[in-house]
């Protein structure tokens, strides 16, 4: 198999791809550094996925180029095989074998030589904090172990590229810390690059060094978090209400970027200084609303993703 040391690790040149009528994906470009992490960000159906699949030679694109470590995705699909790893929302993980036999199965798909195999599986579930659950069937393990285990056995492979698709989807605070750590790890020491999807801008903003955001089939934006903050200049304020009615009727009257029921908390756009703070409890007042709780945040993606997007059905998706 020829190297490309200095070719990106992902690539991706004006793709697009449709399903009959409806276009997923309208035109998309990725440059992606080895040994970088690079966040997919977008809502349900944004076509998250669909670009996994085609840089994973799972589907093909209807137009387009794509090369992983320089190895064109269309002409050179088992050369690209070789040097990804694909984990999904939909775990190789087999419920009925031990997260030790799982692993020993997969060494041995991968053909690594027998007295290899068992010091393979004895790495892999030291470093997914998985050693003490080594002999317990994996349908016993929680959500989070599943996807530790499931990405060690991607890793048996000895991948590049590792595809995450939502890493952390379901996954509880601590569980998700745990595999960004992880995750994080793999890319610090081993230098593998990691490609994730995910709706969690928090997600994209802590493990990212660039991130793309896909809306209706196009990229609106890609760069460092930061800089994608940046552009965003003014944070959000979120006001919180006692009342359902007064918290429906606030929404109605105010540019709300995101708004959770449950909590009857409204996310609008603002700097917090004294001027427009005294205008946004101005025009509560004068609708005779009364705020219970307010916050003052300094910019994060999720004004990002509002600025670039200001789309109101965007906003519905369960981003955190
Ligand atoms: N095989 C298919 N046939 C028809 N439509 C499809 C197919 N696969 C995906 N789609 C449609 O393409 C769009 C993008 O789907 P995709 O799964 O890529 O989105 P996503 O951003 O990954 O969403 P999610 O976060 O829900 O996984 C959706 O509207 C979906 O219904």
């Amino acid at each position: 198999m020829t190297t490309h040391l200095h070719s990106p690790a992902v690539a991706a040149t004006a793709v697009h791809k449709s399903y009959g009528d409806h276009v997923v994906l309208d035109g998309v470009d990725l440059d992606v550094p080895s040994g970088t992490v690079f966040a997919l960000l977008g809502p349900n159906g944004a076509g998250k996925t669909t670009m996994v699949q085609l840089l994973s030679t799972l589907i093909r694109a209807d137009s387009g180029q794509m090369r992983i470590c320089g190895h064109d995705v269309d002409r050179e699909p088992d050369a690209v095989r070789a040097a990804i790893g694909v984990t999904g929302q939909f775990a190789a993980v087999d419920g009925f074998l031990t997260g030790e036999e799982n692993l020993m199965l997969m060494a041995d798909l991968n053909r690594l030589p027998r007295r290899e195999r068992w010091r393979c599986a004895v790495d892999l579930l030291e470093r997914f904090e998985l050693t003490d659950a080594a002999g317990m069937p994996a349908v016993t393990y929680s959500g989070g172990m599943r996807r530790r285990l499931d990405l060690a056995m991607t890793l048996v492979g000895k991948p590049r590229v590792v595809f995450l698709d939502e890493p952390t989807t379901g996954l509880d605070p601590r569980s998700r810390r745990t595999m960004w750590d992880v995750i994080r790890r793999l890319v610090t020491d081993e230098g593998v690059t990691m490609f994730l999807t995910t709706q969690y801008l928090e997600e994209a903003d802590r493990l990212a060094d660039r991130v793309a955001v896909l809306h209706r089939g196009r990229l609106v934006a890609e760069g460092p978090p930061e800089e994608l903050k940046r552009q965003v200049g003014d944070g959000h304020v979120t006001l919180r209400f006692a009342d359902p009615d007064e918290y429906d009727a606030a929404a109605r009257i105010l540019d709300v970027i995101s708004r959770d029921e449950s909590a009857l908390t409204l996310k609008v756009p603002g700097r917090g200084d004294v001027g427009s703070l005294r205008r946004l409890l101005d025009r509560l007042d004068h609708a005779a609303l009364t705020v219970d709780e307010l916050r003052i945040h300094t910019p994060d993606l999720d004004d990002v993703f509002f600025v670039l997007t200001g789309d109101p059905t965007a906003r519905q998706e369960p981003i955190r």
